[in-house]
């Protein structure tokens, strides 16, 4: 790497953050003891072995209650780790045939940590915290500290394979500018440890371990990227964007509007009215999506009462008065499973009964929410809207648009996530009263990669070309016969992909509470043309990863002008 050729590391950014620093590397793992054959007793080696082990237990534990809250349940999972019967044993038949404690903890865990790689996904994301406690065991054994985070005088990125609980409880937060890591996903602990405070991160990037120690480095999360050795050009764009985004989070909150004045309302995706005043308070302008799942799932085993539900939908229409409110009746199946709607087996659940198909096969249960949110609608001063999930054909629209006026319910609407309802958009809002992109769903079937399924992530971007002209299907729709129709998915969160949908027809989009601040910025650096222009750009790719590059540049280019 020269200062001339800047060299160009990707992988999955989390968030929208930008950071530029210096490179402080976390040490490498410690090389896998030598096979050879123990010159102790075997009572001796097991002896050592459960020393080490109770004292990394111990240790993880006293971290874990010095670094209290989520850090804390991790922590004191790997410690049971380090103590679980299942490893013991392991360990002990290695040491009957003849090996160190060392290279008996070493394979005892590789084979464990091997189990937990192959199931994938979130389990398998836990390997790294089997292999972090075997490397304290095995440098506890050999009296050599642990590999573990640099702490240099000065601020730093830190990069690192992957970082383990007992790591990023140890971080010191004001040092840390951003943190890079060769392995983990979107759920490791890095990625979570990064949404939860913000840092700026780009995860499992492999060729980060190319990245020396003291080499100057700019992480971009919002495009998943790392340049070594930046160029002063480029470090101006990066501190250019650092201000912006420092300016950004202090600035007044106004509502959602293009550079031209067009209002395009900000609303907040909840789970639960707990979220509801932090929402309000960030200056959501409403709520987009109420995702009801979680008041079902926590009632146990049964619906809750209407008496029950309409109590919540109180507490959240209350935080809203004056202002709109999107309830979506309960989704249940696929990856949000309802053993009371729906217990069959499916081999394809994201195919089946799920959703308004679900409700339909259990109508009284949809009549008692719909009954309920109508109830809490009455006594309270929001406008609420219901819509339905997963509806698939126009037939589907009707049935629940007239159910919902039946039990009271005056703006009624339904999700698309679905192509058939993208395509057939105009007849679907014929029947609705509003429509609103589901684009996680959306994407998930238009490419036919499920959402669920880790080996075909890289299919589930919003990005993608097909799935955005279903979404222009929908806005040109609802623009023709003058409906609302609003963007709930993920891809609203992503800054610059919010300013395309607002160029394909979005009149409003809702997205989780932090994402708020940036989207609103980002809104405002464009006029309603400019977003038209950036929607042909992007329907004029071939791929998703070919639209975000050609909208990136061509949003520069505007900026510039
Ligand atoms: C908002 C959506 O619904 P959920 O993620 O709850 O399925 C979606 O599919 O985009
Ligand atoms: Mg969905």
């Amino acid at each position: 790497m020269t200062s001339s050729t800047p060299a160009l590391v990707s992988g999955t950014g989390i968030g929208q953050g930008v950071a530029i620093g210096v490179v402080a590397r976390m040490s490498d793992p410690l090389p896998p003891p030598a096979d050879s054959p123990s010159t102790r007793t075997q009572a001796d080696e097991a002896e050592r072995a459960r020393t080490s082990l109770r004292i990394v237990a111990r240790e993880l534990e006293s971290r874990g209650q010095a670094a209290g809250g989520a850090a804390r349940d991790v922590l004191e999972a790997q410690a049971m780790m380090a103590e679980d019967p299942m490893l013991s044993e392991a360990i002990d038949e290695a040491l009957a045939a003849g090996k160190t404690a060392e290279r008996a903890v070493f394979e005892a865990f590789a084979s464990f940590r091997d189990q937990l790689a192959a199931m994938g996904g979130y389990l398998g994301e836990r390997a790294a915290d089997l292999d972090d406690v075997s490397q304290r065991v095995i440098a506890d054994l050999g009296g050599v500290p642990a590999p573990g985070v640099p702490s240099p005088e000065h601020p730093f990125v830190l990069v690192a394979r992957d970082l383990a609980p007992a790591d990023t409880a140890m971080l010191d937060l004001d040092k840390v500018l951003g943190l890079v890591t060769s392995d983990g996903g979107p759920t490791s602990h890095t990625a979570i440890l990064a949404r939860e405070k913000s840092i700026v991160a780009v995860v499992g990037a492999t060729d980060a371990t190319g990245l020396a120690d003291g080499t100057v480095v700019i992480l971009d999360a919002a495009s998943g990227t790392v340049i070594a050795n930046p160029t002063d050009q480029q470090k101006a764009d990066a501190e250019r964007r650092i201000a912006e985004r420092q300016a950004a989070a202090v600035a007044p909150v106004t509502p959602g509007a293009l550079a031209d004045g067009t209002a395009i309302p900000l609303l907040a995706n909840l789970g639960s009215s707990a979220g509801a005043q932090a929402a309000a308070d960030a200056g959501a302008e409403g709520v987009g999506l109420f995702r009801t799942e979680f008041l079902f799932l926590d009632a146990g085993g049964t619906a809750p009462t209407i008496e029950q539900q309409r109590e919540h939908y109180l507490r959240l229409l209350q935080a809203f008065p004056g202002k709109k409110v999107v309830v979506r009746v309960l989704d249940a199946g696929a990856d949000k499973p309802l053993q009371f709607l729906n217990d069959a087996h499916e081999e394809n659940p994201a195919l089946g009964l799920r959703g308004l198909r679900a409700l339909r096969a259990s109508e009284d249960i949809l009549r008692e929410q719909l009954t309920a949110l109508a109830q809490a609608d009455a006594a309270t001063q929001a406008e609420l809207w219901v819509m339905a999930p997963m509806v698939s054909t126009v037939e589907e629209t009707g049935y629940f648009v007239g159910l919902a006026r039946e039990c009271g319910i005056r703006t009624a609407g339904v999700m698309v996530e679905v192509p058939s309802a993208a395509l057939l958009a105009d007849r679907v809002l014929g029947r609705a009263d509003f429509a609103s992109i589901g684009t996680n769903d959306l994407t998930q079937y238009t490419l036919a990669a499920d959402r669920m399924l880790g080996s075909v992530a890289a299919l589930q971007d919003p990005w993608h070309p097909a799935v955005l002209r279903l979404v222009g299907e929908v806005g040109a729709a609802g623009a023709a016969v003058g409906k609302p129709v609003g963007i709930c998915g993920e891809a609203a969160a992503d800054p610059l992909l919010a300013v395309v949908l607002v160029g394909l027809g979005a009149t409003s989009l809702s997205m989780s509470t932090p994402a708020l601040t940036d989207v609103r910025a980002s809104l405002l650096n464009y006029t309603i043309d400019e977003a038209r222009q950036l929607a042909e750009i992007a329907l004029a790719a071939d791929g998703a990863a070919e639209s975000r590059a050609a909208v990136a540049a061509a949003a520069l280019s505007m900026k510039e002008a």
